[in-house]
């Protein structure tokens, strides 16, 4: 079922060339159609790939006592072990570490102790190589998402430059590394590894490795999966995607499976609207589609007017109950 998400290669726009236009096409059915899209001829490097794999693996294999010095604290950045994400109400069946922009302590930004923002905490003791591999690679991801943004600006027929100008000059961008522990064959859970949900930003641009459990939903309401392709990253976008096109692109339903006697590890990477910026519906389109009822949430995207930066953290509270009553 997988032909359904269509691969494309984004190399005209990694590599600046002439081909743009037709690129932008297949990103525009994709869009509409299914809303992820798998990507290659992205140029991250292979060995970065691997660098990423290897260490996050590392990580995740560090005694519970070693990767709870890196715990998600009020911020709302670090580790957090299996059961305490409520993606859709019920506990995920993962472990994560989720790492923000690195901002200097005397960074405006971080001494207002911003959610979701660094200075990050991370395991230099027991990994010292981890800090210099994760950075390295959201760096990378970060010049593909304004790259990649430039090509869905033209894929709607609008200046290359739309999203850089009004929302991702300085973008809010995350990574959050998973592990999904295996179950053995004879388990019976209700939950899954990360429930259903969409994303909430622009676009996310996710590595996973060789195991598979990702299934989108459809518009036709059937779950498909969605396998890993080797050195692709597969790509989807978020709520506010959805918002700026009026619900022409789709910020599509998506969920993983709990394995049973395999670990799979996945990395996304969130490249989103500032976190200070207000997301707009290009002008002049004329469309709103009310999403509300169909959404796993009950929430429109069209009813919040608040900033970016407000948008994910409702999203993130309701996931992560205990950090409300930490911060407030
Ligand atoms: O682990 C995956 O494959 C999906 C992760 C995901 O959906 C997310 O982080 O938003
Ligand atoms: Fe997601």
């Amino acid at each position: 079922m997988s032909n359904k998400i269509p691969i494309i290669d984004v190399s005209a726009f990694v590599n600046n060339t002439e081909n743009k236009t037709e690129v932008a096409e297949q990103i525009n059915r994709a869009c509409r159609e299914v809303g992820f899209f798998y990507i290659i001829g992205h140029g991250i490097d292979v060995n970065l790939q691997l660098k990423l794999e290897e260490i996050s693996k590392k990580f995740f294999e560090l005694p519970l006592e070693s990767k709870l010095k890196t715990k998600r604290d009020a911020q709302l950045i670090g580790y957090f072990n299996v059961g305490d994400h409520l993606t859709s109400g019920l506990p995920d069946i993962r472990e994560g570490i989720w790492i923000g922009e690195e901002l200097d302590p005397d960074d405006e930004i971080a001494k207002q102790k911003t959610p979701l923002h660094g200075p990050n905490s991370f395991p230099d003791d027991d990994l010292p190589e981890f800090r210099h591999i994760i950075l390295e690679y959201m760096n990378c991801l970060v010049n593909l998402g304004h790259k990649l943004v430039e090509c869905l600006a033209l894929s709607l027929g609008l200046e290359g430059s739309y999203f850089y100008d009004r929302y991702t000059k300085k973008p809010f961008h995350q990574i959050g590394l998973s592990h999904y522990p295996p179950l053995k064959s004879n388990t019976e859970v209700k939950n899954w590894g990360f429930g259903e949900h969409t994303d909430y930003g622009l676009l996310t641009i996710l590595k996973q490795d060789k195991t598979g459990g990702l299934q989108i939903k459809t518009q036709s309401n059937e779950w498909i999966d969605a396998p890993p392709i080797e050195n692709s990253f597969i790509c989807n976008i978020g709520d506010m995607m959805d918002r700026i096109t009026g619900g022409i692109y789709k910020s599509t339903l998506h969920r993983v499976k709990v394995q049973l006697e395999k670990d799979r590890y996945s990395f996304p990477f969130f490249f989103e609207p500032n976190f200070f910026s207000k997301v707009k519906m290009i002008d002049g389109l004329n469309t709103t589609i009310e999403d509300k009822e169909n959404r796993w949430d009950k929430v429109s995207v069209y009813d919040f007017d608040g900033t970016y930066g407000e948008y994910i953290l409702n999203k993130v509270y309701a996931a992560v109950p205990e950090a409300q009553t930490s911060i407030q």
